[in-house]
């Protein structure tokens, strides 16, 4: 399952020109303000035409030169800021409501009910429920409607802090449950971190880049694109085991780390977050230190401060000033000691 998008859209103040593959699973589309992305989602769903460009689901064309399928045909679910359900229904009605001509809908329904957890809502009205519910809802009503594409557009961002983490595992269990390709509209960087496996990066109505987001935040020249304080790695751990004093042991392609506050059995697998502006770096092996994350490295990048570390199969960064690089003497090729001062778990 993908969606593949080509298209190009002129407003006064936006010359739109596009091309990406949003395969399954999550595809974050992240942009300053104004960048494009709403514009590229409407144009995808069909609530606008654009000049030019072809769009395809699975090989099915929405829209090229000879093609403009209406919203309804496209097959695609839409899941907004505001959750947009109708007032006067109960959540089963507004379930029920975009499949009520569908056949096999019943078994559908049975299925998104329980995956959303949505039960115990079923007969309550839209103005009794949370923020965080209200969206649960709206994402049920959306896959519902049998979608071969799932939109999002900031679906979080009404939500406090507290809804926030209510959904995210809801979400998380959505990219992961079901097979379909997720286009997802943020300008949060911890909201994409924990979803997205891919990151179309848009600036001034243009594709920047778009990949895995562990080779974006790993990239010295794509990494700030995210925000100045995010740059820097998301690496693959498993814990190990546990020390006596509680500490786990995990294993990454670049070493042995010791972290704590780790609350996962052993054997668990991490997705482990090391901020650049985290990582110091010596060309001899540190003593007498109070980090205790030491790991070999070698570089492989410098771009402004950023200077990109290859640890095993791993690309990590660290920040350092132009004056350090160059009492460092770091260039490609130079090996080296990222001291970790601090890593965090993002979960899933
Ligand atoms: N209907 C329209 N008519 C004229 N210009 C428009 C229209 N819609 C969008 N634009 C122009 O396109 C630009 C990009 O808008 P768009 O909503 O796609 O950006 P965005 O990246 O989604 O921004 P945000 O993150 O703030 O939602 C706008 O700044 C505006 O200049």
């Amino acid at each position: 399952m993908s969606l593949s998008v080509a298209l190009r859209h002129a407003f006064p103040g936006l010359d739109l020109d596009v091309v990406f593959e949003a395969p399954s699973g999550v595809t974050a589309l992240f942009g300053p303000s104004g960048c494009g992305k709403s514009t590229t989602i409407n144009a995808i769903s069909g609530l606008l035409r654009p000049d030019s460009g072809r769009i395809a689901l699975d090989g099915r064309v929405l829209f090229d030169s000879g093609t403009n399928l209406s919203p309804q045909e496209r097959r695609i679910g839409y899941v907004f800021q505001d959750a947009r359900l109708f007032p006067h229904m109960t959540v089963e009605r507004n379930l029920r409501y975009p499949s009520r001509w569908r056949r096999n809908a019943g078994r559908d329904f049975d299925r998104i009910v329980k995956m959303l957890a949505l039960g115990p809502l079923l007969h309550r009205r839209p103005s009794t429920l949370s923020g965080g519910e209200k969206q649960r809802t709206a994402i049920g009503r959306a896959l519902l409607s049998d979608p071969a594409l799932l939109v999002m557009d900031e679906p979080l961002a009404a939500l406090d802090e507290g809804r926030k983490a209510e959904i995210m595992p809801w979400l998380e269990r959505l990219r992961d449950e079901v097979r379909l390709p997720i286009l997802y509209v943020s300008h949060s960087v911890p909201e994409v971190l924990r979803l997205a496996t891919t990151v179309v990066l848009m600036r001034k109505g243009r594709v920047i880049h778009a990949g895995s987001l562990r080779d974006i935040l790993a990239d010295p020249l794509l990494a700030p694109e995210l925000g100045a304080r995010e740059a820097g790695a998301l690496i693959q751990g498993r814990v190990d085991s546990y020390e006596p004093d509680g500490m786990a042991r995990v294993t990454t392609a670049g070493g042995t780390m010791l972290l704590q506050d780790i609350h996962v059995p052993a054997g668990s697998d991490l997705k482990l977050r090391i901020l650049a502006h985290e990582v110091i770096l010596s060309r001899t092996a540190p003593e007498g230190l109070s980090a205790l994350n030491v790991l070999p490295a070698s570089v492989t990048q410098i771009s402004g401060g950023l200077v990109q570390l290859a640890l095993g199969n791993e690309r990590m960064l660290a920040q350092i000033t132009p004056r350090s690089i160059e009492a460092l003497e770091l260039k490609p090729g130079i090996s080296c000691f990222a001291i970790i001062k601090s890593v965090s778990v993002v979960h899933s």
